[in-house]
């Protein structure tokens, strides 16, 4: 006879809302609970990957494409199995899906799992309050995920205005009808919130799986993924500041999402830079390097129409001459992005 079954929540959202940020909350406020990760990279550099590695109690990665494409039912099977393993100890199952996962998919996946230890928890749908509406606009698809989510959560509201907070809850609640939907900063919401969600309402009216709709036909080329495509560059080569920002300021329209290490070399700023930007936005943060890392640049790049080769050659023209030599001034116009 099988105990408890583990829940397996799915957070979804589209690239740069803020999975790995709200993961990471989890991570480090859910106490007790012992989480075990899935984390599902759309390129093969896992950057998600690497920002949770080293929190997480058991993780299992899936790096090389979305998640809804690159496994069957049986192969999520297999890696659940082995998260649920009673040796691990594990309460509960995050699975960070990919920025251009479909959720559909991976809730079918789950219902008709046959894992007898775990079992679908619910899905938790990150929104970027920034970019929702220019999101919905170009991918209506991405705003209808939200009528299978279980809760909302609505994450950079520091970056919005209270009106447009106001305007963008109306449309929110109106596409998830029914779902708690919970502000957040930097994904800072309860975990037992998301862990123990409500209870669906008796009457769950359009929100409600039903398996028509998940067991539809999955045509993988209709999803938003077959336009998006990444680019992976790294380089052992130090990056020059000025030029990579000069790169930033400079990049394609079609560029979305860049994720990463950048590594400038530069006295005093030797540190790892971890980038992303998420549309116009650009953000560094400072981290240390973990002992018997190398060194070195590796960047995601996600987006559409891009040009790989002028990309990757743009950016290994960055490379820095001699980084140790580099003025006082050099690291300014990234340090005025840096968190
Ligand atoms: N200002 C602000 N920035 C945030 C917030 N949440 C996340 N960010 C930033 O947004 C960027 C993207 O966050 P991630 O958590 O990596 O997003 P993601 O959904 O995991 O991205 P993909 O896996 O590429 O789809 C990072 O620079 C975060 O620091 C927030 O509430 N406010």
């Amino acid at each position: 006879m099988a105990g408890r079954q583990i829940p397996v929540v799915l957070v979804a959202g589209f690239l740069g809302s803020g999975k790995t940020t709200l993961l990471n909350h989890l991570l480090a406020t859910a106490g007790g609970t012992r989480i075990g990760v899935v984390v599902n990279d759309f390129g093969s550099i896992n950057i998600d990957a690497m920002n949770v590695a080293g929190q997480v109690d058991s993780m299992v990665s899936l790096g090389n494409g979305c998640l809804c494409c690159a496994v069957d039912a049986s192969g999520l099977d297999a890696m659940l199995a082995r998260l649920a393993e009673p040796s691990a100890g594990i309460d509960v199952i995050v699975v960070e899906c990919s920025g251009l996962a479909d959720p559909r998919e991976l809730i079918r996946m789950l219902l008709a799992g046959e894992d007898p230890n775990t079992g679908y928890g619910g899905l938790v749908e990150v929104v970027d309050a920034v970019e929702f509406d220019a999101t919905r606009r170009r991918h209506p698809e991405f705003a209808a995920h939200l009528r299978y989510a279980d809760a909302v959560v609505l994450n950079k509201v520091d970056r919005v205005s209270a009106d447009e907070l106001a305007a963008l809850r109306a449309t929110v609640d109106a596409e998830a009808p029914g779902a708690p939907v919970l502000e957040a900063v930097r994904g800072q919401v309860d975990p037992a919130f998301l862990f123990d969600h409500p209870e669906r309402p008796a009457d769950t009216g359009p929100r409600q799986l039903s398996f028509t709709d998940l067991l539809a036909e999955h045509d993988c080329s209709e999803h938003a993924h077959s336009a998006y495509q990444s680019v992976e560059f790294t380089s052992d080569r130090p990056l020059d500041p000025r030029a990579l920002m000069g790169f930033l300021d400079d990049r394609p329209s079609g560029l979305y999402r860049m994720k990463g290490t950048v590594h400038f070399g530069i006295p005093g700023h030797r540190q790892k830079f971890l980038l992303h930007t998420v549309g116009n936005y650009v953000r560094f943060h400072r981290a240390p390097w973990s002992s018997g890392e190398a060194h070195r640049t590796a960047l995601v790049l996600i987006g559409t129409d891009l040009d790989a080769a002028d990309l990757r050659a743009r950016l290994a023209d960055c490379a820095a001459e001699a980084p140790e030599d580099a003025d006082e001034y050099a690291m300014l116009p990234v340090l005025r992005f840096t968190a």
